[in-house]
C-alpha cells in the first residue's frame, strides 16, 4: 500500500492488540500492522484464565480477536513466534525462527512473567506459574494424576490458582509469606474474614511461611520452609508476583528500569519505538491489572494516529477477586497510613465488612468484603478526588441493599458525569453505555458487552451496567433480561432454531440479517453455533462454511502450541494391522514427524507436522480423517471382547468397529465419545463415554451421558437390548435426539442432566420415533465426504495449505 508505514508489534497480549483496534479505529489504512506473540493462539482475556482453570471455560471463549479479525484487518500475525533481537538502527525486528521484519513504528507489548522464587528445586517438573493457556493445560493434566496442589503466594493470583486447582478435585494448601491474605490489597479485617471463608471452601493456609527448598528427584515431592517444616507437593504454583518482560528492550540499548520506562505518550528512550503494558515502567510505576493499560493504550493510539491528547499520568487501581461465593473489592488506599481518617461497618453474623478511606475529606481508598455492589460508584468517587465531606456515612452504607441511607443506585449513577468510567477493565464510560442504550437498542447486559465490551473481562461493573440499564429503560429493564446466545443477539438456542426452521433460512448471513443481530459479522460464538444449527436442521441443502469454524476444524488438525499440527488417522476401533502400522511409520518417518503417540483413544498421532506437508501426509497415509480435532465422532474406545479374554461375553472389538463405521463423520454440538466393552469388568471404561455399551450375558446395556474430562461424570443406563442391530438403531437414535436438542458445545453429560434422562428414554422408547431419529442421522452423516480425501483430490483446497509461507508462522 502506498504512504503506509510499517508498524510491528512485539507482543500479541491485552494492552497490545487494544491498541491496535483504536488505531484501526482511528487511522485507517494508516498502517501496514505486524504482530509477533509467542503463545500460539489469537489474542486472548487472560483474565479469564481464572474461569478456564476453574472449569466450565474454554479458550474459544475467552478469545478477544479470532484469527478472522486479524486476517479481516490485513493484520500479518506471526503466532508462535518469539521475537529475539530489536535493531534500532536498521529499524527490524527477528523471532526465533528467523523471520525479520522492518518497522517505521515498534511498539513493544510483551506484558510481564510469573516471578519464580530462586530456591533450590524451583526448576523441577511440577513447578510452575500461573500466566498463559500452557499453565493452565498443566494443571488440569496434573490434577488428573496427583493429588497435593501447594499454592505460593496469597495474592489475587495465588488464590485464584487454588480455587481453579480445587475445582479439580485437588488438596490445595496455599503459603503466603505474610499473616494475613491479599496483603496488597486488604487490610487485616476483610483479610481475617476472606480467609474463613476459603477455608470453609476447602482452602487450607500457611501464613507467614518462607518457602527454602523443592525437593524431589525429577518432579516434585515436597517443599520445605525456612522454620524446618515440610509439606507434601506434586504440583507446585508460584504466584508470587510478576516480572515485566524487558529483556529485549535492553538488549536493544532501551532505558529499562523495573520495566520498559515510557513517558506520558508510552514513547521509550529511542525514537519511534513504543512501550504498552505490563512490561513499561511510567512514572516509577510498573502495572499489573489491565484498567491501567488500557488507559495507557487509549492514550498511545492516539499518539500513533497523530490524535490530540493530553497523555497519560497515571491511575489509580481497584481489584476484585474472582473466586465465586466470595466478594471482595479492594481500591486505592486500603490501609490507613498517616494523614488518613477511616469509617468501618463490619456484620460477623452476615460476613460483610466495608471500609472507606479518607484524607482532607476526600475519598482515597475502599475494602469490601461479603456486599461489594458498590465497589464501582465508590472506585469512581475516588478517581474523581471531589470532596465528600457530608456524605460519608451514605459512602459506607449507602448504596447496598440493607443501607441504611438508601439514595439508591442509579439515583447515583444518574448523578455521574458521562465522561466516568464504569468498565475498568475496558476503559467504557457512562456516556459509552447510555449510547448503546439509548441509540443502539442494547437491552441487555450481553447486548451492551457486545456493543461497548463493558462487562466483557472480570465482570466486576456487571451490577453498574444493570443499573444503567434500569436508570435508561425503567421497569422494562427491572423484568429479567433474556440472554441471548452470544452478546450479538437477545434469542436464545430454541428460538434461532425455531426461527430458522419456521422461516427456512439457509445461511449463517441470512439467519444474523433476518434475526437482527447487533453485529452484522457475528461473533466467534454465534458464527460456529449457526453454522451447526444450519447444517444439523438442513443436511442435505446447507453446505458448510469453512470460514464459521475454527482453525482446527478449518485445516482438519489440531494445531499445536509451536503452530504446527498433529495428524491422527481413523483405526477403527483401535483395531489395526501389522500393514497399516507399517504404512503410518513409513510416512511419520519420510515427513521426519518429530513425535508419534499412543492418544487416549487407541490410536496413532503423529505430531508436530508443517501446515504445508499436511495434503500430502494425507494422501500418503491414503486413510480417513480420525477427526481428532473437531466436534464430531472422535473414537470408540474397545476392549479385545470374547475374541480373545476369557471374561468377555460379546464381541467388543466387532461392534466398536461397526459403530465407528457407521457414525464416523458425524457433526454434533461437542465431540462425541463411544466406547464398547465386552463384559462388565469394562476395560473399554464406556461408562464414562458420550454413549457406553457393555456387554451382558445375551445382551448389551447402553449407556449414555458419560465424560472422563475435566467434569468428571458417569453415564446413566439407558436400556439393554439384545441384538447388535439394535444397538446400532439406538445409538444412532440417542445421538440424532442429541444433534437436534443440544445447544452448541454442550457435551452429552451437559445435556442429558439438563434435559433429564427420562425425557431422553420416552423419546427413545417409542419404535416410529427412534427409527425416524436413526433414518435422520443416516440421511445427515451420508451428506458428508472424508475431509482429508476432499483435500488431497481437489487442486484449489490443496492451495489453501500451499500457498501459506512461512506455513508454520501465520495462523491467519
Ligand atoms: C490468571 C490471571 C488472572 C488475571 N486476572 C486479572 C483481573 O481480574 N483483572 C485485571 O485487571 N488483571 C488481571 N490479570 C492481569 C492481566 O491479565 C494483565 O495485566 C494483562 O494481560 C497484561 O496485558 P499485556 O498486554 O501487558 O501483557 P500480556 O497479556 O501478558 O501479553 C503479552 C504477550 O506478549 C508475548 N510476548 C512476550 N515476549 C515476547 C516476544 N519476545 N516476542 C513475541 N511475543 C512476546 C507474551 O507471550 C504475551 O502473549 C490477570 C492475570 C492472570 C495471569
Ligand atoms: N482479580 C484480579 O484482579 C487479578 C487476578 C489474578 C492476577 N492479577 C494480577 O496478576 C499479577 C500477579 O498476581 P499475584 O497475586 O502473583 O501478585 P501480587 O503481587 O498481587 O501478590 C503476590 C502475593 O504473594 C505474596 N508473596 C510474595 N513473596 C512470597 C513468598 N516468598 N512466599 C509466599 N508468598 C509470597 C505477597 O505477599 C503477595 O500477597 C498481579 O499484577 C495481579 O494484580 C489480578
Ligand atoms: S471388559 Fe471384559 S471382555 Fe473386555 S477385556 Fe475386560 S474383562 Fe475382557
Ligand atoms: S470492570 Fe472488569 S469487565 Fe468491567
Amino acid at each position: 500500500m502506498a504512504n503506509t508505514k510499517r508498524l510491528v508489534m512485539i507482543g500479541n497480549g491485552m494492552a497490545g492488540v487494544r491498541v491496535i483496534e483504536h488505531v484501526l479505529k482511528l487511522a485507517p489504512g494508516v498502517y501496514d500492522i505486524t504482530i509477533f506473540g509467542s503463545e500460539p493462539h489469537p489474542n486472548y482475556n487472560r483474565i479469564m484464565l481464572s474461569s478456564v482453570l476453574a472449569g466450565g471455560t474454554e479458550l474459544s471463549d475467552i478469545v478477544i480477536n479470532d484469527w478472522d479479525w486479524y486476517r479481516d484487518n490485513g493484520i500479518q500475525l506471526y503466532a508462535g513466534h518469539t521475537v529475539t533481537s530489536i535493531d534500532p538502527v536498521r529499524r527490524k525486528v527477528v523471532s526465533h525462527l528467523g523471520i525479520e521484519a522492518e518497522y517505521d513504528v515498534l511498539l513493544i507489548a510483551t506484558g510481564s512473567s510469573a516471578f519464580m522464587l530462586p530456591i533450590p528445586g524451583a526448576d523441577k517438573e511440577g513447578v510452575i506459574g500461573f500466566r498463559d493457556i500452557k499453565d493452565c493445560q498443566i494443571m488440569q493434566e496434573a490434577s488428573l494424576t496427583y493429588k497435593n496442589a501447594v499454592v505460593i503466594g496469597g495474592g489475587l493470583l495465588g488464590l485464584e490458582a487454588a480455587r481453579g486447582l480445587l475445582n479439580l478435585g485437588m488438596d490445595v494448601t496455599v503459603v503466603h509469606s505474610n499473616a494475613h491474605l491479599m496483603n496488597r490489597q486488604l487490610d487485616k479485617a476483610a483479610s481475617a474474614m476472606l480467609k474463613r471463608e476459603l477455608e470453609a471452601q476447602g482452602m487450607k493456609f500457611l501464613l507467614q511461611k518462607q518457602s527454602e527448598r523443592i525437593h524431589g528427584k525429577k518432579r516434585v515431592k515436597s517443599l520445605s520452609f525456612a522454620d524446618g517444616t515440610e509439606i507434601e507437593a506434586d504440583l507446585v504454583v508460584m504466584a508470587v508476583g510478576i516480572k515485566p518482560n524487558h529483556q529485549l528492550a535492553r538488549d536493544a540499548g532501551l532505558s529499562v528500569n523495573r520495566g520498559i520506562i515510557v513517558n506520558d505518550f508510552m514513547e521509550t528512550s529511542h525514537p519511534d519505538i513504543y512501550a504498552v503494558g505490563e512490561c513499561t515502567e511510567h512514572r516509577g510505576i510498573a502495572y499489573g491489572l489491565v484498567a491501567p493499560l488500557y488507559e495507557q493504550g487509549a492514550v498511545l493510539a492516539k499518539r500513533l494516529a497523530g490524535v490530540d491528547t493530553e497523555g497519560y499520568t497515571g491511575s489509580i487501581t481497584s481489584t476484585k477477586l474472582k473466586v465465586s461465593g466470595v466478594d471482595v473489592f479492594s481500591a486505592g488506599q486500603y490501609d490507613e497510613p498517616p494523614g488518613t481518617r477511616s469509617m468501618k461497618y463490619q456484620d460477623e453474623l452476615e460476613g460483610v465488612y466495608k471500609k472507606i478511606v479518607l484524607r482532607d475529606d476526600k475519598l482515597v481508598g475502599a475494602v469490601l468484603f461479603g456486599e461489594t455492589g458498590d465497589g464501582a460508584s465508590l472506585f469512581s468517587l475516588i478517581r474523581k478526588g471531589e470532596s465528600v465531606r457530608g456524605r460519608e456515612k451514605e459512602l459506607l452504607l449507602g448504596f447496598a441493599p440493607g443501607g441504611a441511607a438508601s439514595s439508591g443506585k442509579e439515583d447515583h449513577l444518574a448523578e455521574l458525569a458521562d465522561d466516568e468510567v464504569i468498565c475498568g477493565c475496558n476503559g467504557v464510560t457512562k456516556g459509552a453505555i447510555a449510547e448503546a442504550i439509548l441509540t443502539k437498542g442494547c437491552n441487555s447486559v450481553g447486548a451492551i458487552k457486545a456493543c461497548t465490551k463493558a462487562s466483557a473481562s472480570c465482570g466486576g461493573c456487571k451490577p453498574e451496567v444493570e443499573g444503567l440499564l434500569k436508570l435508561y429503560l425503567g421497569d422494562a429493564a427491572a423484568a429479567p433480561v433474556k440472554e441471548g446466545i452470544c452478546g450479538c443477539t437477545t434469542l436464545n438456542r430454541d428460538e434461532i432454531v425455531a426461527e430458522i426452521k419456521r422461516m427456512g433460512l439457509k445461511t449463517v448471513k441470512e439467519v444474523m440479517n433476518v434475526l437482527e443481530w447487533s453485529q452484522p459479522e457475528g461473533c466467534s460464538k454465534c458464527r460456529p453455533s449457526l453454522n451447526y444449527y444450519l447444517g444439523m436442521l438442513w443436511p442435505i441443502e446447507y453446505k458448510d462454511e469453512k470460514e464459521s469454524r475454527f482453525t482446527n476444524e478449518r485445516y482438519h488438525a489440531n494445531i499445536q502450541k509451536d503452530g504446527t499440527f498433529s495428524v491422527v488417522p481413523r483405526i477403527y476401533g483401535g483395531v489395526t494391522s501389522p500393514s497399516e502400522l507399517k504404512k503410518i511409520a513409513e510416512v511419520a518417518e519420510r515427513f521426519e514427524v518429530p513425535l508419534v503417540k499412543f492418544t487416549g483413544g487407541q490410536r496413532l498421532d503423529l505430531l508436530g507436522v508443517k501446515k504445508e506437508d499436511l495434503p500430502r501426509m494425507w494422501e500418503e497415509l491414503d486413510m480417513p480423517s480420525g477427526h481428532a480435532y473437531g466436534k464430531m465422532l472422535r473414537t470408540v474406545k474397545t476392549c479385545v471382547g470374547n475374541t480373545f479374554c476369557r471374561f468377555g461375553t460379546q464381541d467388543a472389538m466387532g461392534m466398536g468397529i461397526r459403530l465407528e463405521k457407521e457414525f464416523e463423520r458425524m457433526n454434533a454440538p461437542a465431540k462425541v465419545k463411544l466406547a464398547v466393552s465386552g463384559c462388565p469388568r469394562n476395560c473399554a471404561e464406556a461408562t464414562i463415554k458420550d454413549f457406553g455399551i457393555v456387554a451382558i450375558d445375551g445382551g448389551w446395556e447402553l449407556h449414555v451421558g458419560g465424560n472422563g474430562g475435566v467434569h468428571v461424570r458417569a453415564t446413566d443406563l439407558l436400556c439393554v437390548v439384545k441384538t447388535d442391530d439394535e444397538v446400532v438403531e439406538w445409538a444412532g437414535a440417542f445421538l440424532q435426539l442429541y444433534r437436534e436438542n443440544a445447544t452448541w458445545n454442550e457435551r452429552t453429560s451437559i445435556w442429558v442432566e439438563r434435559v433429564g434422562l427420562d425425557y431422553i428414554k420416552k423419546a427413545l422408547e417409542n419404535a416410529e420415533e427412534r427409527k425416524a431419529l436413526y433414518g435422520r442421522i443416516r440421511t445427515s452423516i451420508d451428506q458428508i465426504a472424508d475431509p482429508w480425501q476432499e483435500i488431497t483430490q481437489s487442486r484449489d483446497l490443496r492451495k489453501n495449505f500451499e500457498s501459506l509461507v512461512p506455513a508454520q508462522a501465520v495462523q491467519n
